[in-house]
């Protein structure tokens, strides 16, 4: 059973090491119920490891992670279905029609036939992809490809949406689209936490954010309480994750 008090999603610890690069530090990180959070962090943050093993995608070697208090390594066949999960480079079955594959994500997910079709239908026109839906989908541009995959992720109705990047490569009359589904989601309950470099985009859409660096949480709460006294996010984040480029002129650029 669900606990209506708990946190949407509870981190503890979470830690992952591939070879020598400690991807994932120690992270305790709770993301309320009902919140629009992002996560952001320079490449290599460790943002996609943390979202990977918040969903069950990846292992991690220390660590737990609860939804909507159900522990989600004891317990998946309960946690799983209240995730729906957008995953960074999706690997999908590209060779199934945009159609046949949500129709695939929402059988795998136990929906009827009649639910999977109208459900899918709904989807393709709300993300414009009516024609692509005919399409394989290994013919799809970037950014079809994240919007079929994103409709995969919502076609079981999940209470929790976990996204990442999922504005990249998306042309800004998508991006509405989305921004449309994603706000109406959490304006009826829904929660959704989402990695991104855009920051003016997070300062729009999230109220939550928490900035990682180094597989750490450098700072995590409200919009307002992580931008501090700083102007905006991009200032803060400059000022949580340092500026350590080199200051070289490549003069060999110039042309004169
Ligand atoms: N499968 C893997 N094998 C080896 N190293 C990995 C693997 N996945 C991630 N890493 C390393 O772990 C660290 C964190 O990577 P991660 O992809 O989580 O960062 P990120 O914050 O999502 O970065 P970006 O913003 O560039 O997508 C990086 O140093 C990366 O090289």
């Amino acid at each position: 059973m669900t606990n209506v008090q708990a946190p949407a999603l509870s981190l503890r610890g979470l830690t992952k090491r591939f070879g020598r690069t400690l991807a994932v530090d120690r992270i305790d990180l709770d993301i309320p119920a009902g919140s629009f959070y992002g996560v952001v962090g320079p490449n290599g943050a460790g943002k996609t490891t943390t979202l990977s093993m918040a969903t069950g995608l990846l292992q991690p070697d220390a660590g737990g992670v609860a939804v909507l208090g159900v522990d989600l390594w004891s317990s998946p066949e309960v946690a799983k279905p209240l995730l729906g999960v957008l995953p960074d480079g999706l690997h999908t079955f590209d060779r199934l029609t945009g159609g046949e594959l949500i129709s695939y994500a929402g059988r795998l997910r136990g929906l009827d036939k009649e639910t999977v079709r109208r459900r899918r239908d709904d989807l393709l026109a709300a993300l414009d992809l009516e024609d692509a839906g005919r399409t394989l989908v290994m013919d799809y541009s970037a950014g079809m490809t994240k919007k079929i995959g994103l409709a995969c992720a919502l076609v079981h109705a999940p209470r929790v949406l976990v996204l990442d990047e999922p504005f990249e490569a998306v042309d800004p009359v998508s991006a509405g689209a989305i921004r449309g589904i994603l706000e109406s989601f959490v304006g009826t309950g829904g929660t959704v936490v989402l990695s991104s470099h855009v920051m003016a985009l997070v300062e729009r859409l999230c109220d939550h954010v928490a900035v990682v660096g180094g597989g750490r949480v450098l700072a995590a709460g409200t919009l307002d309480e992580v931008r501090g006294g700083a102007d905006d996010l991009e200032g803060r984040f400059v000022e949580l994750v340092g500026d350590g480029r080199e200051q070289r002129d490549l003069t060999w650029l110039r042309l004169s």
